[in-house]
């Protein structure tokens, strides 16, 4: 039997042992495995409980089964659920009761989703959107991957894609009206309208969407400076725990920490590094090197410098926080005046951080686009459409061919038209029982 029409199982939440877990059953068998094990069918669509039975006729446990029948469910599919409690053993015989069924086997990561896929239920981008659902750890990323699982950019391209091949239609007609020669303006004047709203819209969509891909990721602070300056302290202080060493040893840090924080619902990661010196001990050398290269790459450097001394830092973006006011020393303007040990001027610095970090995310609310793939597409079906523009006048075969490309790439982008291995390489990334 081919891989396809087998039927999955997995378990479908959270790693055991947990209060209540549930396996989720998805293909022509799950009514077979559900009758198997839980006796004769439910209700469709209506929770009911059932003490669990495995092949030898031993209790199992007793659950809460669903029965889903196709193809009217999340998969498409004949779907069933177990509701089960959440230990080890009990979902290892679970597990193991329904493999014993023909033709049923383990799920795959993101193969539930997949076949959701296949059977239409969505397109690629709401499955990106679901996968992203799943890992969102604040409320801006979980928010903006509703809006794509809710089909805000698949639907837009969807329609982009309808229009285009309208006005390729119509472009075509002409070519085929003209037979030879020149096509008559008045032919292609509504195309060439209709590309140039359709070049408008998707050029509007990927400028509105800032770096939105970024906030899956999240933003990267560096703190960064010269030894003993504090940086561990004020890395303490923003993760509100003892996450980092402190000493008043110059060189504590040599590994780089990192701590991920949830400002105001933006994901940021806040990294402490070495204090940056000229040293003679390999270690600390070597930790030098990780903390130049991380405040390299960083969206921020917080560049931390005590007393009165004078800073030279350079490049990137830099803030200079002047940590131990409260021993004195006066902040210049420009900078920010802390106390990261006694707390004073954190509170300052954290909405400062919001403020950079709403503005760096952009206007997320409106932002379509969440990964490079997607604003990849888009721009090629963008510059198709400014071609196909240009080659109007010199030919409606050129601009047909470039209305053909840019449909094309809004159908990959939908997922439409992929090769298996692009399809296999996104769903692989999912989770297990997704
Ligand atoms: N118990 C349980 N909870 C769950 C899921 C699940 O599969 N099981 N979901 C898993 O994803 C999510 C809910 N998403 C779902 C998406 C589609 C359908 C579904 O049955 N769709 C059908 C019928 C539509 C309808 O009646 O509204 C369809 O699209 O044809 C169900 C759940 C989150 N919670
Ligand atoms: N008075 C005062 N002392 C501070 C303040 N912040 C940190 N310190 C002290 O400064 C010393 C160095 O602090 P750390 O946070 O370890 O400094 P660091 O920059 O991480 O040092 P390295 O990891 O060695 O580069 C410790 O003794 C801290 O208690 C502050 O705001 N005021
Ligand atoms: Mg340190």
């Amino acid at each position: 039997m081919h891989p396809r029409d087998q039927t999955i199982f997995a378990l479908s939440s959270g790693r055991p042992p947990s209060a209540i877990a549930m396996v989720r059953v998805s293909g022509p068998q799950a009514g077979l495995v559900l009758t198997t094990l839980a006796g004769k069918l439910p209700a469709p669509r209506q929770a009911s409980r059932r003490l669990l039975r495995d092949g030898a006729d031993q209790p199992i446990d007793d659950a809460v089964v669903l029965w889903f029948p196709g193809p009217g469910t999340a998969t498409g599919e004949d779907v069933a659920e177990f509701h089960v409690h959440g230990g080890r053993a009990v979902l290892a015989a679970l597990l193991a009761a329904i493999s014993l069924i023909p033709n049923t086997r383990a799920a795959e990561p993101g193969e539930f989703t997949r076949r959701a896929f296949e059977n239409g239920k969505l397109d690629l981008t709401e499955a990106e959107g679901l996968d992203d659902l799943i890992h969102a750890d604040t409320d801006r990323q979980r928010r903006q991957a509703l809006r794509q699982l809710q089909g805000l950019l698949g639907n837009r391209a969807r329609d982009w894609r309808e229009r285009i091949i309208e006005a390729s239609a119509l472009i075509e007609a002409g070519i085929d009206f003209s037979d030879e020669g020149d096509v008559p303006a008045e032919l292609t004047a509504p195309a060439v309208k209709a590309i140039q709203v359709l070049h408008d819209e998707i050029t509007k969509v990927l400028a509105a969407q800032g770096h939105s891909e970024r906030l899956r990721d999240g933003l990267v602070v560096a703190i960064a400076g010269e030894p003993n300056v504090g940086k561990s302290t004020l890395m303490n202080q923003l993760a509100r725990r003892e996450v980092a060493i402190v000493s008043p040893h110059a060189g504590t840090t040599r590994d780089v920490i990192e701590v991920q924080l949830d400002l105001d619902g933006y994901p940021v990661t806040v990294i402490d590094t070495a204090g940056i010196r000229e040293t003679d001990d390999p270690v600390e050398q070597e930790g030098v090197r990780r903390a130049r290269a991380r405040a390299e790459d960083a969206d921020l450097v917080l560049w931390l410098v005590e007393g009165e001394r004078a800073v030279d830092p350079s490049g990137g973006q830099i803030w200079i926080v002047r940590n131990k006011i409260d021993l004195g020393g006066v902040g210049s303007p420009g900078e920010f005046g802390i106390s990261a040990s006694r707390g004073d001027g954190i509170p300052e610095l954290v909405e400062a951080l919001v403020k950079f970090a709403a503005e760096f995310f952009g206007t997320t609310e409106g932002a379509l686009v969440t990964r490079a793939r997607q604003r990849d597409l888009l721009g090629r079906a963008s510059d198709s459409l400014r071609r196909s523009l240009e080659l109007v006048e010199e030919g409606e075969e050129l601009a047909a061919e470039e209305l053909r490309a840019a449909a094309y790439a809004l159908g990959r982008l939908l997922g439409r038209v992929d090769v298996e291995d692009v399809l296999g390489a996104i769903f692989q990334k999912f989770c297990i029982g997704k």
